[in-house]
């Protein structure tokens, strides 16, 4: 099938380079000339493990092009997905803006072929009748301009995505469900047609498996699944890091505690995580606009808001443990281990790790980090108020303590005992109970977890 993907984000560039690989003909668009460059020189704008490698096998195939010309990529399909961003408004809304400016555009160079126009952006409830508006309002004042008068025939279907940054290539192969969102069947059977190498496991890892469960819903259901799941792995993770936070003043170990309650199957042991709490491009996001499109109907979302503020205050967790070890901060060296929001992306949008480089700066210590990623890529990820290093060896220098911020494999092999002894003090606060509190206490390290100390 022929699909054009709008917007090569995250989402949108894994979402076109897998359906290449399924064997479509696909057209990745975007208006970042930039990034169009990059990606037809083969080479991924992003740092997502395999991506780079497939994108270039179904360049080759001629199976995927990329262009900035986003007529071209509307006249040539027959589904066109939009992947742009949704970001947070000041007041925690979705700025749709992206979305309203590709679905104008997409109006203006509609023809009379039927279109499937997929919402894989997640957007607010309501946004597919939405879309449809606004594209009908691009194809008329195109129609205007030009004097010609086209008879238009779309509709629109949601398709949320769950993938997850750092494993998005694995995700799109081996999803759990996808859930399709619309109105009318003949949209909602293409959309089966265009999975259909997908749900029936011919590409993923588990071909043994029964079939992708397919979730067929209407627009406002599908568009709610997205938020209410992120909403709901939020409150799980805010969920156990309340427990830590209570096992650190009892005495109790959460990370035995989330066993134990993990292998009940209607708990469930996924995202049990405890530490310093979730970040990312998403959930934050999300879980915001959530409550913010509870307010605009006047219900008052009081799981979801203690969700945030547990989450809030458990990103800078680590700081007050350092505080109750090495008592005052200021004139203090403090080093961190990874940036970035988890492992095995480059992503720093609302990572943790900027909310404790700021208090600790502002408790006036000097504030040092590597970042496997971060400190390669050269790139400033507009942080500030900390000095990258550029191996684990340079970080420890002179540094007070230790704070163990994302989990990268790569810090399981690091010479604890080396790094010790480049330290004025040898305090480590593992920030997501990631290392081995033996082994670091061996290597002479004083050993601080979050719930578990
Ligand atoms: N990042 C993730 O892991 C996931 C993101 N999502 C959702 O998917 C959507 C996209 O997210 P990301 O991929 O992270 O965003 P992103 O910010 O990484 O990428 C968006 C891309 O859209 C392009 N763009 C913006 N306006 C455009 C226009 N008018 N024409 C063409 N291209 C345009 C930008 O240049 C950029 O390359 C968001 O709604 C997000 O909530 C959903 C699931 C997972
Ligand atoms: O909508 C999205 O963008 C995506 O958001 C998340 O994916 P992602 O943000 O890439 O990463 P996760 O693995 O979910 O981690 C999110 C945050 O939660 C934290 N986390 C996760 C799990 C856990 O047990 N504990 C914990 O603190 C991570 O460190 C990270 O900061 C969801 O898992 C995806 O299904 C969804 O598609």
């Amino acid at each position: 099938m022929r699909v054009c993907v709008i917007g090569t984000g995250y989402v949108g560039l894994v979402t076109g380079v897998c359906l290449a690989h399924i064997g479509h003909q696909v057209i990745c668009v975007d208006n970042n000339e930039e990034k169009v460059k990059l990606m037809r020189a083969g080479q991924s704008p992003i740092y997502e493990p395999g991506l780079s490698e497939l994108m270039v096998a179904n360049m080759d195939s001629d199976r995927l092009l990329f262009t900035t010309d986003l007529g071209k990529g509307v006249r040539e399909s027959e589904i066109l997905f939009i992947a742009v961003g949704t970001p947070a408004l000041e007041d925690g809304s979705s700025d749709t803006r992206y979305v309203e400016a590709v679905a104008r555009s997409i109006g203006e160079h509609l023809d009379e072929k039927y279109r499937v126009i997929v919402n894989k952006s997640t957007v607010p409830i309501g946004s597919g009748d939405w879309v449809r508006m606004i594209v009908t309002e691009g194809n008329e004042a195109h129609q205007q301009q030009t004097g010609q008068a086209i008879a238009v025939n779309f509709d629109v279907v949601s398709n949320p995505e769950f993938l997850r940054e750092g494993s998005a290539v694995y995700d799109t192969f081996n999803p759990d469900r996808i859930v399709l969102g619309g109105n009318n069947p003949q949209a909602l059977a293409l959309m089966r047609e265009l999975y259909t190498p997908l749900i029936e496991r011919r590409v993923g890892e588990n071909p043994d498996l029964p079939p992708v469960p397919v979730v067929m819903t209407d627009l406002s259901s599908a568009e709610m699944i997205k938020y209410a799941a992120n909403a709901f792995l939020a409150t799980k993770i805010s969920f156990i890091n309340e427990v830590a936070n209570i096992c650190d003043r009892v005495g109790a170990d959460v990370s035995q505690v989330a066993q134990g309650i993990g292998l009940d199957s209607r708990i469930g042991s996924k995202f049990l995580n405890a530490g310093i709490g979730w970040g990312g491009s998403c959930f934050p996001k999300d879980v915001s606009a959530l409550i913010h499109t509870a307010k605009d109907y006047g219900y008052t979302t009081s799981i979801l808001n203690a969700v945030v503020e547990v989450n809030q205050v458990q990103r800078l967790i680590v700081v007050e443990k350092l505080q109750q070890e090495l008592k005052i901060l200021k004139g203090k060296v403090i080093g961190l281990l990874g940036l970035t929001f988890k492992p095995d992306t480059d992503d720093m949008r609302d990572a943790p790790a900027l909310n404790i480089i700021q208090q600790l700066n502002r408790l006036g210590a000097k504030v040092k980090a590597y970042d496997p990623i971060v400190s390669q890529s050269g790139v400033s990820h507009g942080l500030s108020g900390v000095q990258i290093e550029s191996t684990p060896a340079m970080l420890a220098d002179q540094c007070d303590a230790l704070i163990l911020v994302t989990e990268w494999q790569e810090f399981l092999k690091l010479d604890f005992p080396a790094l010790a002894s480049r330290m004025h003090q040898a305090v480590i606060i593992d920030g997501r109970n990631f290392l081995d509190k033996a082994k670091l206490q061996q290597s002479g390290f004083r050993y601080l977890g979050v719930g578990r100390s």
